[in-house]
């Protein structure tokens, strides 16, 4: 069986590439990095050390890697006969692989037309739909419609925090042990072999809401929160016990809006929640506030970890103040090399606090979230 998988980085190397070499697949990386490109290559192995106290470290074989920079063919060739290809690039890089694998897709319909799952593991809701639309922005119209005949989006969730790797081996990944990819199945091909390790549901959006909008929402108040506070790691954070009861409160309002709206058990999901804040303490992982706030543009976008639970909360009726500080505390994120804070501080002292709070959320100025998140703003600056 052959994978490609688009970014050999934190997620692809440390998680779909570990699953799926260990479910027997042959994986071939597809990266614009070219010095991991070329040490996968050369070593066809690398290290996935689990961060628990006893550091157990598996060695991923049978992978190899192509270059989406130079090698454009050789890509769409792999995919022409893969079984399943994956991503984990960022939803923002979508765009930029999508050609390559219209182009895998073209020549795989002009030969075995066998069937074909893409499936984007990026934190997104509808993260294979979309790559769906800008595969298809690239095809003709007898091109999409043989595409049909052969190859499925399902969308999916993907949680394992994997922090950003400093190590002398470029090819080595730390992760925490925990991990949980859940693929919808009713997007998926009849007859289709099972991945181990993979829950397949058919009904995708109650677990990746609750995984975005616990985990991810979670995760990045303690970013924003602690970058605040002059924290530099999430550990460091997570000691400071205002801080820290101040994620849970964030969380006692998703998790508010998910058990109105899934109907997901009360006190099942409070020990979810205290599961979760326990992964983001986890001693043996040092994790930056600078990483897990990074694109806060995305972050504060209408359907991600922040603004969509907020308004959904506010349709229901229920609280979103705590939401609206962590939103408040997302514009004052504040990180050298970050684009998006950059372009985000640039927008503050252009236009001011209230028309970039609507610019990239899209919330108007008179909503009852905006003027909320400007209340905790002003609070926040004092
Ligand atoms: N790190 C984490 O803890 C988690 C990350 N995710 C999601 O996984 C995705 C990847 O995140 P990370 O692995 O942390 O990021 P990363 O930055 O470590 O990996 C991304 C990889 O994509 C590569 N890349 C960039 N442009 C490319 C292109 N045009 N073609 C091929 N490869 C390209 C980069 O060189 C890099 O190796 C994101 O969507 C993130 O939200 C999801 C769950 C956990
Ligand atoms: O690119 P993003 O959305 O910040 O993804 C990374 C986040 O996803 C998580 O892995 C949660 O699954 C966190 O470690 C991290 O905050």
């Amino acid at each position: 069986m052959k994978a490609v998988h688009f970014g050999a980085g934190n997620i692809g190397r440390g998680f779909i590439g570990l699953l799926l070499s260990q479910a027997g697949y042959e994986v071939c990386f597809v990266d614009v990095n070219e010095a991991v490109v070329a040490e996968l290559k050369r070593r066809g192995e690398y290290p996935v050390t689990l961060a628990s106290e006893d550091r157990e470290t598996v060695t991923v074989q049978h992978v190899t890697a192509l270059s989406s920079v130079t090698q454009a063919s050789e890509v769409a060739a792999a995919i022409a006969e893969a079984d399943i290809v994956t991503t984990a690039v960022g939803v923002s890089i979508l765009k930029h692989i999508a050609g390559v694998l219209a182009g895998g897709i073209r020549l795989r319909a002009a030969g075995s037309a066998a069937p074909l799952h893409v499936i984007a593991c990026e934190n997104a809701i509808g993260g294979s739909a979309q790559l769906k639309e800008l595969v298809y922005a690239q095809l003709d119209e007898e091109s999409r419609s043989s595409a049909d005949s052969f190859a499925a989006f399902p969308n999916a969730a993907v949680d394992r925090i994997v922090p950003l790797q400093q190590h002398d081996d470029i090819l080595k990944v730390v992760v925490e042990p925990f991990y949980e990819w859940v693929v919808d199945s009713s997007q998926m091909i009849p007859g289709y072999t099972p991945i181990p390790g993979v829950h397949y549901v058919d009904h995708l959006e109650p677990y990746i809401e609750r995984k975005l909008f616990t985990v991810n929402t979670g995760h990045c108040s303690a970013a924003y929160l602690g970058e605040l506070r002059g924290y530099e790691t999430i550990q460091q954070a997570m000691a400071d016990e205002r801080l820290t009861s101040q994620v849970r409160e964030v969380l006692e309002e998703t998790g508010a809006v998910l058990i109105q709206k899934h109907g997901f058990d009360e006190a099942g999901h409070s020990k979810y929640i205290d599961k979760i804040l326990e992964r983001f303490r986890n001693p043996a992982l040092t994790d930056e506030t600078s990483r897990v706030g990074r694109s806060p543009i995305r972050k504060l976008s209408a359907n991600d970890r922040l603004v969509s639970p907020a308004l959904q909360a506010y349709d229901r009726g229920l609280r979103y103040a705590a939401l609206a500080r962590s939103m408040a505390a997302a514009l004052r994120f504040d990180v050298q090399d970050d684009p998006e804070s950059a372009e985000l501080q640039a927008s503050i002292a252009a236009n001011g606090p209230g028309a970039t709070v609507t610019r990239y959320t899209g919330l108007a100025a008179d909503h009852s979230v905006h003027r909320s998140v400007m209340t905790e703003y002003n609070e926040l600056k004092k």
